[in-house]
């Protein structure tokens, strides 16, 4: 899918918390949406997903090629169902006690793929979501039964069965273990759906991701490939840390090897 964010900007709560955000992901890839706490990366991500009308500009998103095809269409103005096949934004967890199991889980990214009379127009395509999520082990298990880690799994299951071309993640690597992390997005990588990855770890967005865009306050920083973007300036800048960026001497990647709060870190704006 080709998605563009062009001028967007909301406010919440008597301020704008995204401002003038312009950025192209690069389709069938992973961008990784960086910035500070409070930056706005959850709004931005609710806002590419359609869940909140923008306040100035627009998201849209093109899938020629799709069963359901849509061209430059704003994607908040998209009906909820279409929207729902083309669009899964995976949130950061919450630990709701759902009285349900792990595969009625997984079922609810079919929801959109349900005839009148409630039955799933591909009846393999939840079985499938848990393979490919390396789920299967725990389809049968209650939902609050499951550990942190094992429900991140699960949402990335639901979310692929909703067979999306656009994923949009809020902190998948939250509760994970570092195998786990780097699993997670290597799969996602992998997949070569347009993913919109909102991290904390710059270097599991440097090692992972094609593309970077940084916000600090809401508002664009830079955007670009890790090794352009991610430079000890900006780190500076945005996070207000003093860091190194080395080579990675086998991947050619940035590596970051933060060395501690800048001098004039308690001034940034974000
Ligand atoms: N409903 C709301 N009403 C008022 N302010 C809000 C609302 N939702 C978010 N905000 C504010 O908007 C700003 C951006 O929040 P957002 O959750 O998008 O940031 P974030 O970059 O995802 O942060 P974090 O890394 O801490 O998860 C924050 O200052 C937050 O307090």
């Amino acid at each position: 899918m080709e998605l563009s964010i062009a001028g967007v900007g909301t406010r919440l709560g008597g301020r704008w918390v995204v401002d003038g955000v312009d950025a192209t992901p690069p389709a069938g890839a992973l961008t990784g949406l960086l910035g500070p706490n409070g930056a706005g990366k959850t709004t931005l991500l609710r806002l590419v997903a359609g869940l909140l009308e923008p306040q100035a500009g627009a998201v849209l998103v093109s899938d020629p090629g799709a069963a359901d095809p849509v061209a430059a269409v704003p994607v908040h103005a998209m009906p909820r169902r279409l929207r729902a096949r083309h669009v899964a934004l995976l949130e950061q967890s919450s630990d709701a006690a759902v009285p349900l199991s792990v595969r009625e889980v997984v079922a609810l990214g079919r929801i959109p793929y349900r005839t009148l009379w409630g039955t799933d127009t591909d009846p393999g395509a939840v079985e499938r979501a848990l393979v490919a999520a390396s789920a299967t082990h725990l389809a049968d298990r209650a939902w609050s039964t499951l550990s942190g880690g094992e429900r991140q799994r699960v949402h990335i299951a639901r979310a692929l069965a909703q067979e999306p071309s656009l994923l949009l993640l809020d902190e998948p690597t939250n509760h994970l273990d570092v195998a786990a992390q780097l699993s997670m997005l290597a799969f996602v990588r992998d997949l070569r759906v347009t993913s919109v990855a909102a991290l904390h770890d710059l270097n599991l967005a440097a090692a992972f991701c094609e593309h970077v865009l940084v916000l600090s306050a809401g508002r664009l920083a830079a955007a670009g490939p890790p090794a352009e973007v991610l430079t000890p300036t900006l780190l500076r800048q945005v996070y207000g840390v003093d860091a190194d960026v080395l080579t990675h001497p086998r991947t050619g990647r940035p590596v970051i090897a933060l060395t501690g709060r800048s001098p004039d870190a308690g001034e940034r704006a974000g």
